[in-house]
């Protein structure tokens, strides 16, 4: 007889921040529910409409995950539909062939991966240090010990970096199944208690470049925060490195265990000084705004916050349109509710946001 397939859910890609990462929260929602989608307008935000390469791998590496068929998927397409079958344990690889972001790749694959019957190793190529991504850094150093809370856990090696614009990085991720997700809540900021980081250099660039970028960063952050030491390691990539790069990151962690972070990659023709301050300033920033969550973990804690069976509550400075979008994807794909409410500090008259989530407590079938 013939298989009357259900209407796929359509999910507008323009929508709000109208980028990649509509893609890959509705993708992976998509695969862990077991519905379809069709994704039409994507990324009809941005200045290169369509499908880019890396977020074809993306939704392809998805498909793999969940023995899934993917309609549409080419470069360029604006319209594909994902249609999901089991998600399946095991060894996958993507390889985005440029620099885009293995982070990114991740970020679409990881929750997938959580509600397969066995563990998974997922080998992603590309990028590790890619621009408007996460560094590979961050996604260990910051959102791997919170993802740990929702009782995510993840290995990651980096075996290879790779940068803008040859790539070549390769990192493996082992990811551990999970029955169901444990809401989380991170509303006491706390005091900042340690400052440290790496400042990068691989290839042909001079080690000289790291320890600018270095102590351009410790100066810039001393100005606001004198009684903390800062570590921020120079440090010049040898084997493990593909090509040409440098680059620094610095992280936070509050007295109450959140973490926030200030990054940025150099590029020719800007000196090693600026690329340290604007990590600086970027963490900085993040810091002042009280939250517990810096402006790019909020979008990322999203889809964990709809999945988990329960109530999650984060504490976020302004919320963010990536945010704003991730979660109203979350809503228009599973039973999550969110609430954003604003509270205001008389004492340090600082305004922030806290996000509430009564989680859609998806549950893995297969453990
Ligand atoms: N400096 C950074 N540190 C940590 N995470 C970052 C940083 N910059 C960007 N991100 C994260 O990377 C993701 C970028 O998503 P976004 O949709 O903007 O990019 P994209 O997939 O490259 O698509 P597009 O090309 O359409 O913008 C977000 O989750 C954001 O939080």
């Amino acid at each position: 007889g013939v298989k009357m397939e259900r209407a796929a859910a359509e999910v507008d890609g323009s929508v709000m921040e109208g980028g990649g990462q509509i893609l890959r929260v509705s993708a992976a929602l998509s695969c862990i529910t077991g519905s379809s989608i069709k994704i039409t307008k994507i990324r009809a935000g941005r200045s290169s409409p369509g499908l880019r390469p890396q977020h074809l791998v993306g939704l392809e590496l998805v498909s793999a995950l969940c023995s899934g068929s993917l309609q549409g998927g080419s470069v360029g397409s604006s319209e594909v539909t994902l249609t999901p079958g089991k998600i399946k344990s095991g060894n996958h690889t993507a390889d985005t062939q440029t620099a885009g972001s293995v982070s990114l790749l991740l970020q679409v694959a990881l929750p997938c991966a959580l509600f397969a019957d066995a563990s998974s190793q997922l080998c992603l190529k590309g990028g590790t240090n890619a621009e408007m991504a996460p560094q590979i850094d961050y996604t260990v150093k910051v959102l791997k010990p919170i993802l740990e809370k929702f009782g995510v856990h993840f290995d990651c090696d980096i075996r290879m970096r790779g940068y803008y614009p040859k790539g070549g990085g390769e990192v493996v991720v082992t990811v551990n199944p999970v029955k169901e997700l444990s809401p989380v809540t991170m509303t006491e900021r706390g005091n900042i208690t340690k400052i440290y980081g790496r400042a990068f250099v691989a290839g042909v660039l001079p080690y000289k470049l790291a320890k600018d970028m270095s102590a351009a960063a410790v100066r810039t952050i001393r100005k606001e925060i004198k009684e903390l030491y800062i570590n921020i390691q120079p440090l010049q990539e040898k084997d493990k490195a593909c090509g040409n790069g440098n680059g620094i990151i610095i992280m936070a962690e509050s007295s109450t265990g959140c973490l926030f972070a200030g990054s940025a990659l150099g590029k020719k023709g800007v000196y090693a000084d600026k690329v340290g301050i604007e990590a600086a300033e970027m963490l900085l920033r993040n810091i002042r705004n009280n939250g517990c969550v810096d402006e790019f973990l909020q979008d990322q804690l999203i889809i964990f916050m709809a999945l988990a069976k329960g109530t999650s509550r984060i504490r976020t400075g302004a919320v963010t349109l990536h945010t704003q979008t991730a979660i109203h994807i979350a809503e228009q794909l599973t039973e999550a509710k969110f609430t954003i409410s604003k509270s205001e500090d008389e004492l340090s008259s600082s305004v922030t946001y806290i996000i509430e989530c009564h989680g859609s407590g998806a549950s893995n079938t297969h453990l």
